[in-house]
């Protein structure tokens, strides 16, 4: 469902993804891990075309992003077709970025009409059954402001399920919260993955990733280093760096 051939992505001369490949199948978890800097965020922006990539190409559902298919051959997407692709790719951002002038409802529904062309009824409906679904009902005219940190990042993965996304990119959701609201997010997402989402995620939350991913890729300098189940990767790495990295997260956690 997911599928990024031979990403390189370079911020002047440092490059951040060096050839990076990956294939997510649907209804698959993939959860990336590694040290600060390697380059999990930056996988995620060039997924969805949030940053341009110098090479390589990601498909999703079968459809290239950032690509339209003319008359002539493939040719650079319009700003419009690319809105309309990455609504098929929900993200969810570790500082949540809800707009803070919009109440929670309006948070969910803006997008689904303006892009999807819901009307404003069907959008609030929409909006209603996911913020229940996130145990959020009867917060609709709240601010972000006035929320939690962990109900802020409940909103933001209603308000990226309210496109109907075909899959959804998870970027260290859990990290800007407080130890005691980290749970609540993660049962959120513990439902997604039993409903059948295909998702990736960057996280440093090693007993989700063992519990709810499917394959764990070890990211390091830009590569993917080491690829496997999470047994595999989590308990017998094979790559020094794994090992490093996974014995540094034991002894901060002992
Ligand atoms: N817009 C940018 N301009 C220049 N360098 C950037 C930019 N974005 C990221 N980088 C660099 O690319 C590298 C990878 O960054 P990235 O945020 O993807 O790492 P990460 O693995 O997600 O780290 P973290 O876990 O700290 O979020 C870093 O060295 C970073 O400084």
């Amino acid at each position: 469902m997911i599928s990024a051939r031979n990403l390189v992505k370079r911020f002047g001369d440092f490059t951040a993804l060096d050839d990076v490949s990956i294939d997510v199948p649907e209804g698959r978890v993939c959860a990336v891990i590694g040290a600060s800097g390697s380059g999990k965020s930056t996988l995620l922006r060039c997924i969805n075309q949030l940053e341009p990539t110098e090479s390589g190409e990601v498909l999703v559902d079968g459809k290239r992003i950032g690509w339209t298919e003319g008359r002539n051959g493939p040719h650079r997407a319009s700003e419009r077709d690319l809105r309309l692709q990455r609504a098929d790719i929900g993200m969810v951002f570790q500082h949540f970025n809800l707009f803070p002038h919009f109440s929670v409802m309006q948070n969910l529904i803006e997008a689904p009409m303006a892009v999807r062309g819901l009307s404003r009824a069907e959008a609030r409906e929409r909006a209603s059954n996911l913020l229940a679904e996130v145990g959020l009902e009867g917060r609709e005219d709240a601010f972000p402001s006035e929320l939690s940190g962990g109900q802020q990042q409940r909103v933001a993965i209603a308000r990226a399920l309210c496109m109907e996304p075909k899959v959804m990119l998870f970027d260290e959701p859990t990290s800007a919260l407080d130890p005691e609201l980290v749970g609540e997010v993660l049962r959120v997402m513990e439902r997604l993955v039993k409903k059948g989402m295909t998702m990736m995620v960057v996280t440093h939350e090693m007993d989700f990733a063992r519990d709810a991913a499917d394959r764990i890729v070890f990211f390091d300098q830009g590569k993917i280093v080491e690829s496997g189940s999470p047994g595999q990767v989590l308990d017998s790495p094979e790559h020094p760096r794994t090992q490093a990295f996974l014995s540094r997260l034991l002894r901060v956690r002992t």
